[in-house]
């Protein structure tokens, strides 16, 4: 069993955040640990609050995991002061891990702000450079190289741009454009797009988390960037077509219903979860 580690932000509604990373690693078949560095009072329609985890405590968590335990992958998620980040920083620099993934969260999809406006220039010159494979959607790529993308020749430009900040891999995600689900990945070396059709549904909170997850699930696993881009398209799309309806505004993805349908297991699973209940009783 692979170990991956999420660093992000808690989302009480269970759609987004540490919650849909811990979901995702699970049905990507990878154990999943935490380090909360924000708790965030949110839902499916708003953020209420944020209060942030102290500085020190991050970087305990970080200790308690990596002392104890080998990690296969990291994917960094929420991160919304330069404190926060350069604690996370610190420790990585400190634990060397193999992978790390960073989805660099700016808003949620009601556009409620997750990172400070004053933490970009952090965000660009001390977390970019960890990443193996940082994952913006289109309005955090505009955000990190000041460009404005509207074509797919600009989200190649922007890749080319936020490849020389320091990262190894970048994946412009194309959830916000209009037209199909087109991302672009640029390893320095050549481009690869995967497209699949848009599914017509709100429902799309989670989807930048559990993308960035399951491609950290795969690089624990040792598939390559491009494969493991592959098969987290393939899950974010399956993820997002069986998306619940939950909540009044943007529901979450879907992660082991839409796979146990997929895979003919449904019926299968429920059994088994009915016989542990009843050794259970
Ligand atoms: N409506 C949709 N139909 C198909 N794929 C989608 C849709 N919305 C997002 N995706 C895909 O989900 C993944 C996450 O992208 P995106 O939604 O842009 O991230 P974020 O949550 O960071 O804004 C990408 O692979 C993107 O192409
Ligand atoms: C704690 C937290 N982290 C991240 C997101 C963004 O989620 P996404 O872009 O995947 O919809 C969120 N809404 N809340």
């Amino acid at each position: 069993m692979k170990n991956v580690l999420s660093i992000a932000g808690s989302d009480c509604s269970g759609g987004a955040g540490i919650q849909a990373d811990l979901k995702t690693f699970s049905a990507n078949g990878v154990f999943g640990m935490s380090v909360i560095v924000s708790v965030v009072a949110e839902n499916t329609n708003r953020v209420i609050s944020i209060e942030d985890v102290s500085p020190k405590m991050i970087g305990e968590q970080m200790d308690a995991v990596f002392e104890d335990i080998e990690v296969d992958a990291v994917k960094i998620g929420m991160l919304s002061t330069p404190k926060c980040m350069e604690v996370v920083v610190r420790k990585l620099e400190q634990y060397k891990p193999k992978h790390i993934v960073i989805d660099p969260v700016m808003y949620a999809k009601n556009g409620c702000p997750l990172m400070e406006e004053s933490s970009l220039d952090t965000l660009i010159s001390k977390v970019l450079p960890f990443a193996e494979v940082l994952t913006p959607n289109i309005p955090e790529a505009e955000k990190i190289t000041g460009m404005k993308i509207q074509s797919v020749d600009d989200m190649e430009q922007a890749a080319k741009a936020i490849l020389t900040l320091g990262c190894k891999g970048v994946i412009i995600k194309g959830g916000h454009r209009e037209g199909s689900a087109l991302d672009v990945l640029y390893d320095g070396e050549v481009f690869t797009h995967f497209e699949t059709e848009r599914i017509a549904t709100k429902h799309t909170h989670g989807t930048g988390c559990t993308f960035s997850s399951a491609i950290a699930a795969q690089l624990a696993k040792g598939r390559s960037i491009r494969e493991a881009t592959s098969i987290a398209k393939t899950y974010v799309i399956t993820a997002i077509t069986h998306g619940l309806n939950i909540g009044k505004g943007c529901g979450p993805t879907n992660h082991f219903y839409a796979l146990y349908k997929k895979a003919g297991l449904l019926n299968h699973v429920n059994e088994i979860v009915e016989e542990i209940v009843e050794v259970a009783k």
